[in-house]
C-alpha cells in the first residue's frame, strides 16, 4: 500500500529579472498544499482536477522526480521520502513503472527490444538470463496484445499500439506501482476511449496497482476503483466514481463532475435520515445526507439533470414543482429541457421518447435519496 502524508511542494517566485531580485521579493507558492491519500494493491486511483490543480507534482513527488518541500512518502512501510527525516530515494530506487503524456518510444528499436532493453541494462545482480527476459517479453507483449509485432519497427505502429508498447516496457520490470500521467491525451478521441477500457482490463488481470493523472472526468469515471478530486494543491473528495458522481461533498466536486442543477436554501428540520430544506422556489427533502446538518444551517442542493424527472402531469410525489419549459435540445441518445420556476432554471435529461415543446407548463420531481446536501462553508 502506497501512503502520502501531508504533501506540500512549494516554488519560489520572484518578480522580475534574477539580478534585480531581492529576497523578499520572493513569494512561496503551493503547487500541492498538504496532500494526503492511500492507494491499496491492485487499485487504479486516479488523481482528477483541472489544469493546474497539482496532479503532476503529486504524481512527480512520488515518483521521486521532484523532491517535496514536506511530507511523507512510503510503499508497504518502506519510506521512499520524509522531510522530517531527511529520507529521500532516487527515482530507480523506488522501482515504480512510469508511463507519461509523450510516450517517447525508442524509434530505432524493435518493439521487442524497446520492452526487453529495461531489463538488459539491470545491474548484473538482478538482471534475468536471456532466456528469462526473451519469455518475459513475449508475455508482457502478449500481455498489451502485440505479441505478433515483436520484429516490427517501433515506429510503424499506430499511436494506440504505441501506447500499449509504452505500457509493456514499464510493465516488464514487474514494478510495484505504475505511475500513468495523461497515458491517453496523445491519442484521437475514439481511439482514447477504447484505450479506456483496454488499460483497464490490462490492471484488473494483472492486478496492477496504479496511479492515473487525467483531467479528464469520463476517463477517471470509467477506469477509476477511487478517485482524489483535486483543486488549488488540495484533495477536495476522495471516493469511488459513483460516490464521487452521486455525492459530491463540494461545489467544486459537484460542478467539476458532470452537470447539475444548484439551489440554495436553509435547513427547516432534520427528521431521521430526512432533511426539509427550505429554499425560494419551495421546500425540499433530500434523504440521507453524507454529513447531517441541523435546523437553520444554509445548504447548497445539488440534483443531477438525470435525476429530475418531467411530466405533463402533476403526480403528487414528494419534491413535486411545476414550471415552464423554457427550451428542449435533442442530443441523439438523449434529450435535455430546460424548465423555468421563477427566476431559476432546472435542467433535465430524459429519454428521447419524452419530449415537450417550449412554453408547456409541466410538473417535475426528484426523489429525496438524488437531492444531495452539498455544505456551505
Ligand atoms: N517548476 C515549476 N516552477 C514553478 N511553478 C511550477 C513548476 N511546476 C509546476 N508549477 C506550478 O504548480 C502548479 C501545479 O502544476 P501541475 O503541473 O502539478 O498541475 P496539473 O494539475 O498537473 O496541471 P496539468 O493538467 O495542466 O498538467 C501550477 O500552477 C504550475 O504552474
Amino acid at each position: 500500500m502506497l501512503t502520502v502524508e501531508s504533501l506540500k511542494k512549494s516554488y519560489d517566485e520572484a518578480p522580475g529579472r534574477p539580478a534585480r531580485r531581492k529576497k523578499s521579493d520572493t513569494t512561496r507558492t503551493y503547487a500541492v498544499g498538504g496532500v494526503d491519500f492511500e492507494v491499496n494493491d491492485g487499485e487504479l486511483f486516479t488523481l482528477l482536477g483541472p489544469s493546474g490543480c497539482g496532479k503532476t507534482t503529486t504524481l512527480r513527488s512520488i515518483a521521486g522526480l521532484e523532491r517535496p518541500t514536506e511530507g511523507k512518502v512510503s510503499l508497504g512501510g518502506r519510506v521512499l521520502f520524509d522531510s522530517a527525516q531527511d529520507v529521500n530515494l532516487r527515482p530507480n530506487q523506488r522501482g515504480f513503472g512510469m508511463v507519461f503524456q509523450s510516450y517517447a518510444i525508442w524509434p530505432h528499436m524493435t518493439v521487442a527490444k524497446n520492452v526487453s532493453f529495461p531489463l538488459e541494462v539491470m545491474p548484473r545482480a538482478k538482471r534475468p538470463s536471456r532466456q528469462e527476459i526473451d519469455h518475459q517479453v513475449a508475455d508482457v507483449l502478449e500481455s498489451v496484445e502485440l505479441g505478433s509485432y515483436a520484429q516490427r519497427s517501433a515506429t510503424k505502429l499506430s499511436g494506440g499500439q504505441q501506447q500499449r508498447l509504452a505500457l509493456a516496457r514499464a510493465l516488464v520490470t514487474r514494478p510495484e506501482l505504475m505511475l500513468l500521467d495523461e497515458p491517453l491525451s496523445n491519442l484521437d478521441a475514439k481511439l482514447r476511449e477504447t484505450m479506456r477500457f483496454e488499460l483497464k482490463r490490462l490492471q484488473r488481470e494483472l492486478n496492477l496497482t496504479a496511479i492515473y493523472v487525467t483531467h479528464d472526468q469520463a476517463e477517471a469515471l470509467v477506469m477509476s476503483s477511487r478517485i482524489a478530486v483535486m483543486n488549488e494543491g488540495r484533495v477536495e473528495q476522495i471516493g469511488k466514481p459513483r460516490e464521487i458522481y452521486t455525492r459530491p461533498a463540494t461545489r467544486f466536486v459537484a460542478e467539476f463532475i458532470g452537470t447539475s442543477n444548484f439551489l440554495e436554501g436553509k435547513v427547516v428540520a432534520v427528521n431521521g435520515d430526512e432533511v426539509e430544506v427550505d429554499t425560494p422556489h419551495g421546500r425540499l427533502v433530500a434523504a440521507d445526507p453524507p454529513r447531517k446538518p441541523v435546523a437553520g444551517d444554509p445548504v447548497l442542493l445539488s440534483i443531477r439533470p438525470e435525476c429530475v424527472d418531467l411530466s405533463r402531469e402533476r403526480r403528487g410525489l414528494p419534491n413535486e414543482w411545476t414550471g415552464t419549459v423554457r427550451t428542449r435540445a435533442f442530443l441523439g441518445d438523449v434529450v435535455d429541457h430546460i424548465v423555468r420556476i421563477g427566476d431559476t432554471e432546472i435542467r433535465n435529461r430524459s429519454n428521447p421518447t419524452l419530449s415537450i415543446p417550449p412554453g408547456t407548463e409541466v410538473h417535475f420531481s426528484v426523489t429525496p435519496d438524488k437531492v444531495t446536501l452539498v455544505p456551505v462553508d
